[in-house]
């Protein structure tokens, strides 16, 4: 691929653009707001010139709302040798493009498995696609040229292609990313109307599950829209459980014997644990089973730097880290994530090296 051509120049658009940019990929960038496209391009994704003649890809970045409109518009100017969008929901727009009376052999639906909960250029990062599933979604129809222009675009970005029915990924997403995302705002809400003295409790498991609550509502508007019967399914599931948790909570509140609620309770809690066991662990390998060490260190630089260091001269790598502040204090807890294995090493190595090792 020589030159690619982004419309819709946000997260997702600016972040691909800045991958292929930084691959030698001549990428120019269009976005119905001037002002995104400049900006991309001052981060080095590309130039927000237009292209002279027709770009190898198109890759429409834009709203899943507007996807099957800008695509249209951009099949029936020519644009591009190859065209994908990378919407979160694949069945609708799909529909869409094929009521216009679009032809549809060169496209092709996408959905990076990759994002964060804020939105814009200035959010995007050339790596944010790397070890992440991309999923695409071919038909009988598909040219094999514009498969392989996708299959090229998703090794640039270093990203993993995982090729699927589309209304098979929506029901998939719902699950996975849908929900979620629903179930993490509502969890969030209750927090809105708090106690000021509840809301300084807060600690790494509230903020673990409402980190997406902080996504933009109209982007996710858009995304429920496109997909409510399978978003509703799931939540009816949902409902379903809580309706159960509630009613064993309250037999716990009141006269009746405890021994039913509290095998209600476990039976939800146990399912919870056998379903994070099936989340993939990094780079969508099989979930490992990590051992954390946690460390005490100071809110002030160098700190982080100095540990990385010391695991290092241990021999150790580490897997994955959190960091939890402590509330009030310029302190921190450090979890470092590591193979069961190399607990003995890295401990003795953080110990001789003086750091304050905590349960
Ligand atoms: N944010 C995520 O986590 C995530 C992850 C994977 C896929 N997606 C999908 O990627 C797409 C873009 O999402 P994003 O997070 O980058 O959103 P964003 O809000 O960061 O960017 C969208 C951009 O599209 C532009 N735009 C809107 N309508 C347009 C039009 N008609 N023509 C040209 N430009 C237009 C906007 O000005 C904006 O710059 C969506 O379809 C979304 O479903 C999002
Ligand atoms: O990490 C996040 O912030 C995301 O929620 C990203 C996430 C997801 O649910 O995994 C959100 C929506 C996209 O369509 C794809 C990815």
């Amino acid at each position: 691929m020589r030159t690619a051509l982004v419309i819709g120049t946000g997260l997702i658009g600016t972040s691909a653009a800045l991958a292929l940019a930084g691959r030698g990929v001549q990428v120019h960038l269009s976005d119905h707001d001037p002002a995104q496209a400049r900006t991309a391009a001052a981060r080095g994704a590309g130039t927000d010139k237009e292209p002279e003649g027709r770009c190898d890809l198109v890759i429409v970045a834009v709203p899943p709302a507007h996807v099957a409109a800008t695509l249209a518009e951009a099949i029936g100017a020519g644009r591009g040798r190859a065209y994908l969008d990378v919407a979160s929901v694949k069945g609708g727009p799909r529909r869409e493009l094929e009521a216009l009376g679009c032809d549809l052999s060169g496209y092709l639906g996408t959905h990076p498995m990759a994002g964060r909960e804020r939105s814009g250029p200035l959010a995007a990062s050339a790596d944010l696609f790397e070890g992440r599933p991309w999923v695409l979604t071919p038909t009988r129809d598909t040219d094999t040229e514009v498969l392989n222009l996708a299959l090229e675009l998703v090794a640039l970005c270093r990203a993993v292609p995982v090729v699927m029915d589309a209304d098979a990924h929506d029901r998939a997403v719902a699950l996975v990313s849908h929900t979620p995302q629903l179930v993490s705002s509502m969890v969030a809400a209750r927090l809105e109307e708090a106690d000021e003295t509840a809301v300084r409790l807060c600690g790494q498991g509230i903020r673990d599950v409402t980190r997406i609550a902080a996504s933009d509502p109209r982007m996710w508007l858009d995304i429920l829209s496109a997909n409510p019967g399978p978003v509703a399914d799931v939540l009816d599931g949902l409902a379903t459980d809580l309706a159960a948790t509630v009613r064993s909570l309250r037999a716990l509140d009141g006269a009746e014997p405890a021994g039913e609620a509290i095998t209600g309770l476990e039976t939800v809690l146990r399912r919870g644990n056998a379903g994070r066991a099936r989340v993939p662990g990094k780079h969508g390998a099989a979930p490992a089973a990590y051992e954390t060490v946690t460390v005490l260190i100071g809110d002030q630089p160098g700190e982080l730097a100095r540990i990385f260091a010391d695991a290092d001269r241990a021999g150790v790598n580490i897997e994955d880290v959190r960091i939890e502040h402590a509330t009030g204090q310029q302190s921190g807890l450090i979890q470092l994530m590591v193979e069961p294995q190399a607990v003995a090493a890295l401990t003795a190595t953080l110990r001789d090296r003086g750091w304050a090792l905590r349960q």
